[in-house]
């Protein structure tokens, strides 16, 4: 929609011929953006060759599980002036590889040419041109500035880093603590716990990023406190939903045949799990997460667990850096 809106055609590629037709007739795509009204300058095709092919940008968004059968599918179109941009927001599980990864591996392309874009934006509020900021990095410069000029607009303002690596890796690990801050929501665990839990969430965030190699101030960025904020704490988010309803008490299943919608923060919940024993680098939060979502753990014996845990000085953000290292 940000692209149409700034005089672009954009030809969507879909699985669904219904879901085609309705966004092609009717400009709506009522199953996943209920209530939008959509650019006629928005096309829909099944066909990857007709949606992609002679392309100067591909924008790919599906969900990270799906990332490299979308990217195998396109590879046969792909030409190596195409500006690649990336929205996902999560790891391949089983290889816990991160989205630029699978699709460098995939298009046999450098991973410095591809940008991610992330940040707190909610599609929602995006269509209905709610003043929206976002950040697109990418280890190519020229890439990141391409990518800025085409998205950039009054509403939707895009910032340029060039961590790549820190902003694909806020951007998946903030979905485990939003399900966090859901559950402790639907517990009735009230203000001061969610306030906990973005804090100390952001703190094992950022220690596991700068142990994989992020600069720490990306979680200061966009990408990193703010879409935290932006999924911790809006009934927009899938994942803070998903979570306030396993506080309630339902099952993990009954919670994601009610969605409907790809909920990236159970999956990288599983990723984290292993990424932290990888590292030797402790993600408590998302520790006892994994233990809700795949070990049958009551969601109050995991908060109980997270308050019991040994004293701690708040300065350990960071696995070396003390305070004092920190400055020395
Ligand atoms: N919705 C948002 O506001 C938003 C914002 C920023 C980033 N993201 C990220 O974008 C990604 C996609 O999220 P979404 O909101 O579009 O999810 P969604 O569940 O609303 O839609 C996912 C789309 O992918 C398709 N899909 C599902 N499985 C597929 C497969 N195996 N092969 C091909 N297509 C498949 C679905 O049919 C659907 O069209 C996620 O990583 C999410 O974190 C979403
Ligand atoms: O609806 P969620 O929880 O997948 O969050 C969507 C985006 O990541 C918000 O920036």
């Amino acid at each position: 929609s940000v692209l149409a809106a700034n005089g672009l055609e954009v030809t969507m590629w879909t699985r669904g011929e219904e879901q085609a037709a309705e966004i092609n007739n009717q400009h709506r795509n009522s199953r996943f953006l209920p209530g939008a009204e959509l650019s006629p300058r928005i096309q829909a095709t099944t066909n990857m060759g007709e949606a992609v092919q002679g392309a100067s940008a591909v924008l790919i968004v599906a969900p990270s599980s799906a990332m490299r059968s979308v990217v195998n599918q396109l590879k046969s179109y792909y030409t190596p002036d195409m500006l690649i941009i990336h929205a996902t927001k999560g790891f391949e599980t089983e290889s816990l590889k991160r989205m630029s990864t699978v699709i460098s591996e995939e298009l046999e392309c450098e991973e410095g040419h591809i940008v991610v874009l992330s940040g707190p934006s909610h599609a929602e509020e995006v269509v209905k041109r709610c003043p929206t900021t976002v950040v697109v990095a990418s280890l190519d410069k020229a890439a990141a500035d391409a990518a800025q000029a085409l998205f950039m607009n009054a509403y939707f303002r895009v910032y340029t880093n060039r961590d790549m690596l820190g902003v694909e890796l806020a951007g998946a690990f903030k979905n485990i603590i939003a399900l966090g801050a859901g559950m402790s929501d639907g517990l009735d665990f009230g203000d001061n716990a969610k306030a906990a839990l973005l804090t100390r969430g952001l703190a094992e965030i950022t220690r596991i990023g700068v142990e994989m190699g992020a600069n720490p101030l990306t979680f200061s960025g966009l990408a990193g406190i703010g879409d935290l904020v932006v999924t911790a704490t809006s009934q927009h988010s899938r994942n803070w939903r998903a979570g306030s309803m396993l506080g309630q008490g339902q099952k993990l299943e009954d919670v994601l045949n009610s969605m409907g919608m790809v909920v990236e923060g159970i999956r990288t919940t599983k990723a984290a799990y292993f990424i932290s024993q990888k590292y030797g680098v402790q993600m408590p939060i998302a520790d006892q997460l994994y233990h809700v979502l795949f070990q049958d753990r009551e969601p109050r014996d995991a908060v109980e667990a997270l308050m019991g845990r040994d004293p701690k000085t708040e300065m350990e953000v960071m696995k070396l850096e003390t305070w004092e290292q920190w400055h020395s």
